[in-house]
């Protein structure tokens, strides 16, 4: 337990509720209660809520139980039997996370943010959640995407930093969310690194002055259009534990799941986004049967244009090592091509002959993908900046998914 002389506790939530941000959600309540002398032991998790109906295999089905005849509130469901029966059944959850369907009500006064959730949903929850959370709260993205618009891309960490006018670092790694809630050994890493203090503030006996002690820092955001908005972070007060490395280990290291924490957030957050793209071409060549060699070559070729994509369009902010040397790199592609959902589902689309979108919709049960869109929406980026084929592999499965190649034709694109 760490030890803290504040006298106010950080409020937990977590955005999201599939699959990862179930799974994320349960270490964070098992860690705010065995570190509640910094955290409020509650977490709250808001949930898009939906009716849902009790699988009859469900060790919580009971015929006489009214929970159990027809569809119910999602998050009725998961309050009752503390467990997720859509997005994470047959793993128990700690009973001090509490699911709620009303967002405003879930990030009320909670001074850290953790958002998971599938990236096509992120902006709109942001705009509903402008005015409604504490302006000096923190944030964590655990969302594996990239924003891409007119004016170029932008990781989400930045984006929800900007929209919520608040820091937000990213959270990234091998973590297959059922493994990782069966409680199996791996890594991940999360990417902090908040502006620097603003130096004229007092400083307590001539030292560096904490966040809690800077009146308001502001810092810019850059797009690779190299536009710059500004955002004014707003302190922490001063009664609070301070949020640095230290805190966000608290809250997210296991016995189960290791944490690294970093400085570089956007290698963290990009290489979440664009190994997506590289598990979808895995899926594609082991649907063919082509065997692990194959595999291989994509994933080599796929690294490069992920260090290539990092060094050509976040120059000033990324340090490529993060790629090769992290969890959330090389670590990540690794396990997303061997078993992810990116990877399952190209790789049956293949065997079934039929479009991928159908796949996910038959195999994932309302779960989503995130390399499909991610290679549209990278794509589109690409051809903006007429560099389309300089990286044949993102491209390659672009016009795969477009129907405007086929998958036999992966390796005369990537010989080109
Ligand atoms: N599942 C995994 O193994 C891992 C996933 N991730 C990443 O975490 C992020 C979240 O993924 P998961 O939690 O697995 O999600 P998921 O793939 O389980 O997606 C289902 C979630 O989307 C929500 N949803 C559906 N329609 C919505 C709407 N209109 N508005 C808001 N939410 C809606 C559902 O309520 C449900 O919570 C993604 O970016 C994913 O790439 C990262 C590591 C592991
Ligand atoms: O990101 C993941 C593992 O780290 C999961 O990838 P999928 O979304 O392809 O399952």
């Amino acid at each position: 337990m760490l030890l803290s002389t504040n006298s106010k506790k950080h409020k937990v939530t977590v955005v999201g509720s599939g699959n990862w941000g179930t799974a994320i959600s349960k270490i964070v309540a098992e860690n705010t209660l065995q570190h509640s002398d910094i955290f409020q032991e509650t977490v709250e998790m808001w949930v898009f809520e939906e009716k849902v109906e009790v699988p009859k295999d469900s060790k919580h089905y009971s015929a006489s139980d009214p929970l159990c005849q027809g569809t119910q509130n999602l998050t009725e469901l998961i309050n009752k039997y503390n467990e997720n029966v859509k997005y994470l059944p047959g793993v128990p959850l700690p009973k001090n996370l509490h699911a709620n369907p009303s967002l405003e009500d879930a990030v009320r006064d909670s001074s850290i943010l953790i958002f998971n959730l599938p990236h096509q949903f992120i902006i709109r929850i942001c705009d509903q959640l402008q005015g409604k959370i504490l302006p000096y709260a923190r944030g964590i993205s655990c969302i594996k995407g990239v924003d891409v618009q007119e004016s170029g891309v932008s990781l989400f960490s930045e984006t929800i930093g900007k929209k919520l006018g608040i820091y937000c670092g990213a959270l990234s790694g091998a973590n297959i969310a059922n493994e990782v809630a069966k409680e199996l050994w791996c890594e991940t890493t999360i990417g902090y690194d908040p502006p620097p203090l603003d130096s004229k503030a007092p400083t307590p006996a001539g030292g560096t002055p904490s966040q809690s002690q800077v009146d308001i820092v502001s810092f810019e955001h850059k797009d690779t259009s190299g536009q710059y908005s500004k955002v004014k972070l707003r302190p922490l007060p001063i009664d609070y534990p301070p949020i640095d490395h230290g805190l966000f280990k608290a809250l997210f290291h296991r016995p189960y799941f290791h944490v690294r924490v970093v400085s570089d957030v956007a290698g963290v957050s990009l290489g979440g986004a664009l190994k997506n793209i590289i598990a979808v071409a895995a899926g594609f060549v082991d649907g063919l049967g082509w065997g692990d060699n194959a595999k291989a070559a994509v994933m080599r070729v796929g690294l490069l244009e992920m260090v290539k994509f990092g060094t050509q369009f976040f120059a000033n902010s990324i340090d490529t090592r993060t790629f090769t040397e992290e969890s959330a790199g090389v670590a990540d592609l690794i396990t997303s091509c061997s078993g992810g959902r990116n990877f399952r589902c190209a790789k049956l689309s293949v065997q079934r002959k039929a479009p991928i979108e159908e796949i996910e919709k038959q195999e994932l049960n309302g779960q989503k993908l995130q390399g499909t869109l991610t290679a549209i929406e990278v794509n589109k980026f690409l051809k903006n900046q007429g560099v389309e084929n300089e990286y044949p592999l993102f491209t390659g499965v672009y016009r795969i998914l477009q129907g405007e190649m086929k998958v036999e034709e992966i390796p005369k694109c990537l010989e080109c």
